[in-house]
């Protein structure tokens, strides 16, 4: 019950029997622990390294800079989260992390904007252009990664490639630069509290510090210990939804850093269109087993979990 490694080399290969063996793979992953590493992306370790860059920089700035792009002056969710902001772990303490996230921009007149201003919208972005210059390719780059593995999903699932990709227009797919700074010595440990993700997959970078635990079946806390240039890949609660609980995802957390280490680490959200009709898919339901969730607007669900989890929109919501 530990972490399997995908080949993403294999998985989006022109040989078929290649390609057919490692999508077998990735489904038992989904299906057994909803966690897997995946190796050989085309996501360039050039690349990788110039995120972590543009992280360290952008959180080591003064708390007034990055108070200026505050995500709580943001209603569509961008920007800078600081320390105690969220509370993933809804039964414990905030964490122990400061974040940046973006998405695509839409202007305020786009009619996304008027219809969804708590999903859509325009970035808060960061003062130093090479900053945003690395985020933006980054976005792109780790897209292209998402939409090969959506459609390796969608072959396991016996459904045609583009069954999910085709949902990706308007998407609210964010990336997030996460800084977890060394917990002080007589406090609680969390970096991030137990969660499950919200949306379809997240892709996450993350540094060679450690931290990430992942919950396996058995109940067992077991370390996503860091494998260099690997991303570590999860199934997120709408695609759970969506394959009637075949496709499971799974509680991890991060413990904070010890005293003197700072961890950096990116999530990128994989979220379709606002109104993507999520309901259970073709090849999850059968007489045997009906469809356990009524369909739901993905824009929806994922609003709902965000709510939950950030003190600012319950508030601002009540
Ligand atoms: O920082 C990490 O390793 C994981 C973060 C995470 O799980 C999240 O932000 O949802
Ligand atoms: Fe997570």
């Amino acid at each position: 019950m530990s972490i399997p490694l995908i080949d993403f080399e294999k998985l989006t290969s022109s040989n078929q029997a290649v390609s057919q063996e490692e999508i077998q793979a990735l489904d038992s992953a989904c299906r057994e622990i909803g966690f897997f590493y995946l190796v050989n992306s085309s996501l360039s370790p050039a690349l990788m390294k110039k995120l972590m860059g543009a992280a360290q920089r952008f959180f080591a700035q003064p708390d007034k800079v990055k108070r200026a792009i505050d995500i709580k002056n943001s209603p569509n969710h961008r920007g800078y989260g600081g320390i105690g902001e969220e509370q993933l772990d809804e039964v414990s303490h905030a964490d122990w992390k400061e974040t940046f996230d973006m998405a695509l921009d839409l202007a305020k007149d786009h009619p996304l904007v008027g219809k969804y201003p708590a999903m859509y919208g325009p970035n808060q972005n960061p003062s130093d252009p090479l900053v945003v210059e690395v985020l933006q390719d980054y976005y792109v780059a780790a897209f292209e990664v998402a939409q090969k593995v959506l459609m390796a999903m969608a072959q396991a699932l016996k459904l045609e490639p583009g069954f999910f990709t085709r949902c990706f227009t308007d998407h609210v797919t964010v990336l997030r630069m996460i800084h977890y700074p060394p917990r002080p010595a007589d406090d609680h440990h969390n970096g991030a509290g137990a969660h499950t993700d919200y949306g379809c997959i997240t892709l996450l970078l993350q540094d060679m510090i450690g931290g990430l635990q992942v919950k396996n079946r058995r109940g067992e806390w077991v370390d996503a210990t860091p494998v260099e240039n690997a991303l570590v890949v999860n199934i997120g609660d709408l695609m759970q939804r969506w394959t009637n609980d075949e496709y499971v995802s799974t509680s991890h957390r991060v413990v904070s850093p010890l005293s003197g280490v700072d961890r950096y680490s990116f999530p990128f959200f994989v979220e379709p269109d606002y109104e993507t009709n999520v309901a259970c898919v073709p090849s999850c339901f059968s007489a045997d087993k009906p469809a356990k969730y009524a369909p739901i607007l993905s824009g929806d669900w994922i609003q709902s979990r965000f709510d939950a989890t950030y003190a600012y929109r319950e508030k601002s919501s009540s």
